[in-house]
């Protein structure tokens, strides 16, 4: 579904620019899922804007390739990128506020993902907004209200119920789970792992949350200054790390033995 290949990243042009990636490699298969990991500005994140078209300028992609569904994507075609985000690469951020249209309320927003991208009609648009809402758990009162009423976690499982209608061919999730509270946490993962597993969306999880991404990801990406240090399979990275990054970030954890037997593949 998703081929990467030697990605650069700079910040400007070089030889000003700083490099952000350094020839990213890296491949999903339809319905995969890959974890991101690393410390505070490894990339991550960058990472992720590369691959969904969003560089902040003056980002650029320096040099690589990106396939995907096996065509070359054309990198610095924005029209290129708005065809495959949306229905085919769906992003959730950080801070989904950002995201959501401050002026618009839940249930307007949703009606209208679901009348322009799916092609609903009006009143089918509704009904589905109303059982959306029911699956990610979250009251029908907020159907009338703004994006700043809702709670972070709130925002995060709207975003995820869009994607549910959408059904997107791969959802790159940004620390999806920062910031919030322990239910919502679980609420936020189990939906992502539904998503993943139920309705058969790959997934690239970015989190520093080592627990939750053992449970969602296949594979585990280590990141280190803009490069992929180690990517394995979740039971083998934990298992047997191999790069001196990957052990240091594990030795923060507790109960590693317990991550082991519940890391998927
Ligand atoms: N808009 C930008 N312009 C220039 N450099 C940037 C920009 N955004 C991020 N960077 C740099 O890119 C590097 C990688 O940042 P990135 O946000 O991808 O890290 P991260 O691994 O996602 O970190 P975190 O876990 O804290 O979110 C950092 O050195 C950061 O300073």
């Amino acid at each position: 579904m998703l081929k990467v290949c030697g990605l650069s990243v700079d910040s400007d042009r070089p030889p000003r620019g700083r490099r952000l990636l350094r020839g990213i490699d890296l491949t999903l298969e339809n319905g995969g899922s890959l974890g991101l990991v690393g410390a505070s500005g490894a990339g991550k994140s960058i990472l992720s804007c590369a691959l969904s078209g969003l560089l902040p300028r003056p980002v650029q992609i320096s040099r690589g390739e990106v396939f995907w569904r096996g065509r070359e994507v054309l990198l610095d075609n924005p029209k290129a990128w708005r065809r495959l985000r949306g229905r085919e690469i769906f992003l959730v951020f950080q801070s989904p506020g950002s995201a959501l249209n401050p002026n618009l309320r839940i249930g307007s927003q949703i009606r209208e993902v679901l009348i322009k991208v799916i092609g609903l009609s009006a009143q089918k648009a509704g009904l589905m907004a109303v059982a959306l809402l029911k699956q990610v758990d979250i009251p029908l009162d907020c159907l009338k209200h703004y994006p700043w009423q809702l709670s972070g976690g709130m925002r995060q499982r709207v975003l995820l119920a869009l994607a549910l209608a959408l059904k997107p061919g791969l959802l790159i999730a940004d620390e999806p789970t920062s910031g919030l509270d322990a239910v919502n946490r679980e609420k936020v993962i189990g939906l992502l792992k539904e998503l993943n597993r139920t309705v058969g969306t790959a997934l690239i999880f970015i989190s520093h949350d080592l627990r939750a991404v053992s449970e969602i990801a296949d594979e585990i990406g280590v990141m280190d200054q803009g490069a992929l240090c180690e990517l394995n399979n979740t039971k083998s990275l934990f298992g047997n790390p191999q790069h001196a990054k990957t052990r240091r970030l594990l030795a923060g954890l507790d109960r590693l033995d317990q991550i082991y037997d519940n890391a998927s593949s």
